[in-house]
């Protein structure tokens, strides 16, 4: 057995930057000496977490078609060629034994070269709607790892696998207790704790609402941990009381999902699945902003089955006040919900996935 090379490329958001890193760890611990390089797009947050994750990094010069004609865009056709040049090279020079792409624009180029020099890719696709990059790449890969029903609408049914999205280890594993978690945050363990989560951008509706709910919080006696986003943090920042903590992100999310007793979240792929293994009551406010508004039909699959409670946006000034009041005084729907959502997880999808790589590799 040699040393097998891989390289993982993705990104854009942390949607599809850390099914990337969850991949390698599990790739790490099946093959210990091999090595491993991520592709991702220059300026974009890959840059900065996967080297934090431990892994190298290359960027591309490369970003979304907008749909509007814009001097951005007219640069996208040069961007492509030079960032199909920088993918060849990065190919031809690492000479991976198999290429997983998990989404975003960095990953087509790169994906296009080594799936065009015959070397096995494999993608992830975390939404229920396939993303646009994953749908260019289908038909050159080999297996298309998915997390929903229904994926033979964009992929060709052959190459499909449910696995489940992949969720890093400590998530998984969750080694942190309750205790250890307020201790970190410095809360208090006689108050129940309301975990806010925007996504890996942070939500702005989100905010809105937190911010204008601060007196009912305080009203409820509760804690709120408020994940806001690295965009929105100077404008929440001054929120920040004993019983208030706004952070730009979060970077241990084990602790934030250990602290809390009840969840708000946008119902982003990863944040869902990642929610599922977690096991505790969710109110999801899915983005509404979202291609086919895939958010909303996350959030309504685990809504219908009482896994969640899903609220729409424009339900917000209606509703809010009312569905988080009766949740946070019934012990009995907590209890429902969480058992529900733990039901929707897959522990296994990281490893699955890499099983499903390890099937394609030559040597
Ligand atoms: C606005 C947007 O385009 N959202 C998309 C993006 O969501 P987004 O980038 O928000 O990604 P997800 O909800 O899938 O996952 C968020 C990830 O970021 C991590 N995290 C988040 C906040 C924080 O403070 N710290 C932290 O570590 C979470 O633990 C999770 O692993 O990709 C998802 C997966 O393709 C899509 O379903 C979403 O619709």
């Amino acid at each position: 057995m040699g040393n097998y090379k891989f390289i993982l490329s993705g990104g854009g958001t942390g949607g599809h930057i850390y099914p990337a890193i969850a991949i390698a760890n599990e790739l790490k611990d099946m093959y210990p000496d091999a090595e491993f390089l991520f592709v991702g797009a220059k300026d974009r947050m890959e840059m900065e977490k996967v080297p934090q994750a431990g892994y190298k990094i290359e960027g591309l010069w490369i970003s979304g078609l907008q749909r509007k004609l814009t001097f951005k865009n007219m640069l996208f056709p040069i961007k492509l060629v030079s960032s199909l040049l920088k993918a060849r090279g990065i190919v031809k020079k690492f000479k991976p034994d198999a290429v997983i792409g998990t989404g975003g624009f960095a990953s087509g180029p790169l994906l296009r070269m080594a799936a065009g020099k015959d070397i096995p890719c494999v993608l992830q696709e975390q939404n229920s709607y396939a993303g646009v990059t994953n749908k260019l790449l289908a038909n050159k890969v080999k297996k298309i790892c998915v997390a929903y029903d229904g994926m033979d609408r964009f992929f060709p049914v052959d190459k499909i696998i449910k696995t489940g999205n992949p969720v890093r280890k400590d998530l998984v594993e969750m080694n942190v207790s309750k205790q250890e978690a307020l201790e970190f945050f410095g809360l208090n363990a006689e108050k129940p704790v309301l975990l806010v989560l925007g996504g890996s951008l942070g939500a702005r509706r989100v905010n809105v609402l937190i911010k204008e709910q601060l007196p009912l919080f305080k009203s409820l006696g509760i804690q709120v941990v408020w994940q806001c986003g690295k965009l929105y943090y100077d404008e929440y920042k001054n929120c920040q009381t004993d019983d208030v903590l706004v952070f730009d992100f979060l970077n241990k999310m084990d602790y934030a999902y250990a602290a809390a007793d009840v969840i708000i979240s946008r119902a982003g792929a990863g944040s869902v699945s990642e929610l599922s293994i977690v096991g505790k009551p969710v109110i999801f406010i899915p983005s509404p902003n979202v291609a086919e508004d895939h958010q909303t039909k996350n959030a309504l699959a685990y809504a219908d089955k009482n896994a969640a409670i899903l609220l729409r946006e424009k339900e917000l000034d209606l509703n809010f006040k009312t569905v988080f009041t009766d949740l946070l005084s019934s012990k009995e729907q907590q209890l429902k919900l969480s058992e529900n959502i733990k039901k929707q997880a897959f522990p296994n999808a990281t490893k699955n996935i890499a099983l499903e790589v390890e099937k394609l590799l030559k040597k």
